[in-house]
């Protein structure tokens, strides 16, 4: 007989981040999706509730229960609003499952979280056991992992553009790198806001928590080296993709071809980063629904600033796409399992 599949759960199933889980696993060819929880319990199918699922008939979201959930699965997904998602986590973790948490709520020690986002922090003992998973970076403690704390979707495009440069010079301590980024609009959430209405959104653009964004520390965290970010966070009238163009002044001459080599070399056998030929400029439309970030490079030799422009899809690469990179590690399947769509682009 052959391996059974190892069965996956999904909290916070009518969120959009948990709802782009579920697409995806639908299309896993080796995990099965076996729990589906909200708040609350709905009446109706999840087919009935949302139209671009309407084939799944019969099968319902529970209330969730922690007992229930870890019955009926092998590794679990929580995509619920920062302040409640790490405590669920942190429950599902102590009752001896697999947690990949995609909220914030893991990420930080407990007083940078409680000073940037303003929550509880949860239990010591699961923000101590949480690895971050920014899966390039730390495939063998993932893979290993019994509680991963997913990365942010602003921090994952700003900390893959800059990571290469980590032990590089052209990064000094000290000296601000300034990251501007825009976002669509699913990476607010689906819950109803003012700010999100189309008659709001449409026709405008603006900073947004400048000074004050909650991935400001997840990304100096990640980089580890001292150098002060500047995020400027802006919404975009588009439904997926988060674009970060990042800003390096340069303090030492610095040869363009090694620091593009660099790309190179960090990304050669990722199966989802793809940096673009030197001097091309990625679009978010080429990663739309996709797993993928794209990276160009243009480096202004008379100015002395190095541009790194990098494009995710907040849903996938930025949220439930590097969960499952994730947990396709965890559970010993291929990387890219359910994660091989390219992008509709037109
Ligand atoms: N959207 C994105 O691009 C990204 C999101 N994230 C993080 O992922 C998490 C989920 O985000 P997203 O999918 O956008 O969120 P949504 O607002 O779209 O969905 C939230 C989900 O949580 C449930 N929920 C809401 N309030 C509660 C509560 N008090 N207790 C239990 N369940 C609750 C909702 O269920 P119900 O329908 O029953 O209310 C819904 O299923 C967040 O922590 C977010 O910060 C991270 C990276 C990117
Ligand atoms: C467009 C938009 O509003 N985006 C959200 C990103 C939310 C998110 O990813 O929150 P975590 O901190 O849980 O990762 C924001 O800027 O707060």
């Amino acid at each position: 007989m052959g391996e059974s599949k190892p069965r996956v759960g999904v909290i916070g199933a009518t969120g959009y981040s948990g709802m782009e889980l579920i697409r995806l696993l639908l299309l896993h060819p080796n995990v099965q999706l076996t729990y589906l929880a909200g708040s609350r319990a709905r009446s109706e199918s999840f087919g009935a509730m949302f139209l671009h699922l309407a084939h799944l008939e019969g099968v319902s979201v529970e209330a969730f229960d922690v007992e229930a959930c870890k019955q009926a699965c092998d590794l679990a997904f929580v995509a619920l609003p920062s302040g409640e998602s790490g405590r669920v986590a942190a429950a599902l973790w102590s009752a001896g499952l697999r947690v990949i948490d995609l909220s914030g709520d893991l990420r930080l020690p407990a007083d940078v979280y409680q000073a940037w986002y303003g929550h509880t922090p949860v239990e010591t003992s699961a923000q101590a056991a949480a690895v971050y998973g920014l899966t390039e970076f730390a495939r063998d403690e993932i893979a290993s992992a019994q509680l991963v704390a997913n990365p942010g979707c602003y921090a994952t495009a700003a900390v893959l553009a800059l990571k290469p440069l980590q032990d590089h010079p052209i990064l000094q301590a000290g000296i601000p790198v300034i990251v501007d980024a825009k976002s669509g609009v699913t990476g607010a959430g689906r819950s109803a806001k003012t700010h999100l209405q189309f008659a709001e959104l449409t026709d405008d653009f603006y900073p947004y928590k400048v000074g004050k964004h909650q991935h400001v520390p997840e990304i100096e965290q990640a980089l580890g080296a001292e150098v002060p970010i500047v995020l400027t966070t802006q919404l975009l009238p588009v439904s997926r993709g988060i674009f970060a163009s990042v800003y390096i002044t340069l303090t030492t001459e610095v040869d363009r071809e090694a620091i593009y080599q660099r790309y190179l070399e960090t990304y050669a056998n990722e199966p989802f980063v793809h940096v673009l030929p030197y001097g091309e400029v990625p679009h978010i439309k080429a990663v739309q629904g996709t797993n993928f970030c794209h990276i160009g490079l243009v480096l202004d030799e008379q100015k002395k600033v190095l541009q790194v422009f990098s494009v995710i899809d907040n849903l996938q690469k930025g949220a439930a796409g590097q969960a499952l990179q994730n947990a396709n590690l965890m559970l010993r399947r291929n990387e890219t399992d359910g994660l091989n769509a390219a992008a509709l682009w037109m």
